[in-house]
């Protein structure tokens, strides 16, 4: 048998096109060609159980060898092989048709998963590392008879008589002069490891040296020998493949383990399981997060039928669970088409709303199961509750019975238990309900020690969701509104019908007003008096809750870039009834009163880091000859 002939397409270079378009991504000829040969494995094994192969199926396995002297990489596979005809057919006509088809459209295609998939050109991506591929193979068809096809990467093609004994299939690749880091071994485990660790078939990549007991010593200690065994790179049965009642925590943390070896325990996992309407199996993890959040993005890794495809997953997986870590295996994600019809198909739909379903249910268990843990883990999960709860109805609906709201006291609430506790002291005048936050504990522990002082409770809004979570809050609570602690004196954060009566006259609080505005002398600060308990600090500086709010949503770039530009405003708080002030107006000398009234503001500075540079310097010098 000898035959040659040419590949039907019209153009007659298609090869370096290919080869060009695909450069970046070329380390994919690997798992095309690998996973090729678990699909003839699979197709034996099902002839075989159909009854329609009665012959030995034998060990079945898919074999990587590289020879660096002959520069070839070979995949050998024992699956269902070919019969010449069916080269002809698969191989030249299917796989070229497509070809032909790339060579109208490459030009829309974005990379080289895309073309690959789209076009069936899984088995020429060979072409991208290889001048020359020969394929030589024997049918599981009784009768058959081995065949050789050789390909220059031309359109002309040879297919003679073969040399395969066995049934299954040999496909060499001649590795071309600039892919040559393909015939180092290391490279080629590295591609195995990424794309091949989790085939369903053995996967044999050369040998390793295992030690192995080898009975006793003359003392009767254990010997051992060394012995040469197949390296098979993968786990062909993945925890993701089995059913959860068979699997320990253990077995979660080993696979964990494997996946990310230098990561810490994750802190609890989902095993994902569906079939229908679409199917998907996998398990997600929620990790201990660092600050550092986008390094820990991409951590998801997409397979379809145990092949490894990408990892990024967007799209499939709804964004504010982009942090969990973990596997998915679906073969109803279209992986190979372009991202925008990814978004519009409807299977990753259903995908992203089965999978943030499955995430709230787990974490509804978990709270309703043992609520101590949950808290204890609030640090860590409190981030993707908040994110999901803000960017998703469908999961807020679930998550507003288990998103926490935690005090500067550490106790953490619900929002139903939040709203019990604070509904009688922070209702004010016309039955709104103030929360009252801090986002930073330490500078603002004056403004929360004054609002504790009149019962309030203070939330603590520290993490980098808070912003946006706080904004969200007031949206969905009804009636409620939500005030940075330092917004206002604690008298005013929530207007009561009980203030204070002013002791000053009218007179008086012009002077007031005039020598603190003339001690502080600066634009940013504009001084107001209130009539406050008498309790309270003599002066206190603020910032309008709106006008900060906006500035922080602006430097965490939230399109308020308008407000980014203003300068920061502060109102000067002097409280009419406080004894100090008093002091201030009856003192004779207008100097020791300038002094006193910078002194009370400058303090006020200092309790909130406010103070710096030579205006602290000053204050200390001034100190000092006041003691
Ligand atoms: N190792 C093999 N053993 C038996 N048949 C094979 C082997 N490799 C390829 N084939 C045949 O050649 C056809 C074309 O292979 P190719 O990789 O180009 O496309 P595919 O596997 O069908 O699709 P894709 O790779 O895009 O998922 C296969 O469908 C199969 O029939």
């Amino acid at each position: 048998m000898q035959e040659k002939g040419t590949i039907s397409i019209h153009t007659e270079n298609i090869f370096p096109i290919i080869k060009k378009f695909l450069y970046s991504d070329n380390e994919i000829f690997l798992r095309e060609l690998v996973s090729n040969g678990v699909d003839a494995t699979q197709k034996i094994k099902r002839l075989s159980s159909l009854g329609q192969y009665t012959g030995e199926l034998g060990q079945l396995q898919v074999e990587v060898a590289v020879d660096a002297d002959k520069k070839t990489i070979t995949i050998s596979d024992n699956g269902l092989g070919m019969t010449a005809d069916e080269i002809k057919k698969y191989i030249n006509q299917i796989a070229f048709s497509g070809a032909t088809e790339f060579m109208e459209k490459f030009k829309e295609a974005k990379d080289a998963n895309e073309i690959i998939g789209r076009f069936g050109l899984g088995f020429y991506s060979a072409f991208m590392v290889a001048d020359k591929v020969e394929i030589n193979t024997l049918s599981y068809q009784d009768g058959a008879e081995p065949a050789r096809w050789i390909c220059d990467g031309s359109t002309e093609f040879e297919i003679t008589e073969g040399s395969r004994e066995t049934r299954g299939t040999d496909i060499i690749l001649h590795v071309n002069a600039e892919s040559e880091e393909f015939l180092e071994k290391h490279r080629l485990q590295e591609i195995l490891d990424k794309y091949a660790k989790f085939l369903p078939v053995p996967v044999k990549f050369g040998t390793k040296t295992e030690s192995e007991p080898d009975g006793e010593d003359e003392e009767g200690k254990p010997k051992y020998k060394s012995v040469e065994v197949d390296n098979i790179i993968n786990d062909t049965n993945p925890i993701w493949t089995k059913s959860p009642n068979d699997l320990t925590d253990e077995d979660y943390l080993n696979f964990y383990k494997e996946l990310y070896p230098f990561s810490e325990d994750p802190l609890f996992w989902i095993h994902l399981n569906v079939d229908y309407p679409f199917n998907l199996t996998g398990v997600l993890y929620f990790p201990k997060l660092k600050n550092d959040y986008e390094f820990q993005r991409n951590k998801i890794k997409l397979y379809s039928r145990q092949v490894f495809i990408t990892d990024e997953v967007k799209d499939i997986v709804p964004e504010f669970l982009m942090l969990l870590h973990g596997v998915i295996d679906s073969p109803d994600i279209p992986l190979n088409v372009s991202r925008s019809f990814l978004q519009a198909d409807s299977n990753v739909k259903k995908i992203n709303s089965y999978i943030t379903k499955k995430v709230a249910d787990k974490l509804a268990e978990l709270f309703k199961a043992d609520r101590k843990a949950y808290e204890e883990k609030w640090n860590d999960i409190g981030l993707f509750v908040k994110y999901g709860y803000i960017s998703d109805e469908k999961f807020a609906e679930k998550a507003k019975d288990f998103v926490l709201l935690a005090n500067t006291a550490k106790e953490t609430f619900t929002l139903d238990e939040y709203k019990t506790k604070v509904t009688d002291l922070q209702t004010d005048k016309d039955g709104r309900l103030t929360y009252l936050y801090t986002n930073d504990p330490d500078k603002q522990d004056a403004f929360i020690q004054s609002a504790n002082k009149k019962g309030y409770d203070v939330l603590l809004m520290n993490s980098p969701i808070d912003t946006h979570f706080i904004s969200h809050l007031e949206q969905k609570l009804e009636n409620t509104s939500l005030k940075r602690v330092d917004a206002d004196v604690a008298d005013k954060l929530i207007k009561k019908d009980d203030a204070p009566e002013t002791v000053l006259t009218e007179d008086q609080t012009t002077q007031v007003k005039t020598i603190f505005d003339q001690a502080i002398n600066k634009p940013a600060y504009k001084v107001e008096l209130e009539s406050l308990n008498p309790e309270e600090l003599p002066v206190t500086v603020t910032m309008d809750e709106f006008m900060r709010r906006m500035k922080d949503m602006a430097a965490m770039g939230g399109g308020m870039g308008f407000y980014g530009q203003m300068p920061d405003n502060y109102k000067v708080v002097v409280n009419g009834n406080h004894k100090l002030i008093t002091r201030i107006l009856n003192e004779g000398d207008a100097e020791v009163q300038a002094k006193l009234a910078r002194q009370a503001f400058d303090l006020a500075l200092l309790s909130q880091g406010l103070l710096t540079g030579a205006d602290l310097t000053e204050f200390v010098t001034r100190s000092v000859n006041l003691i």
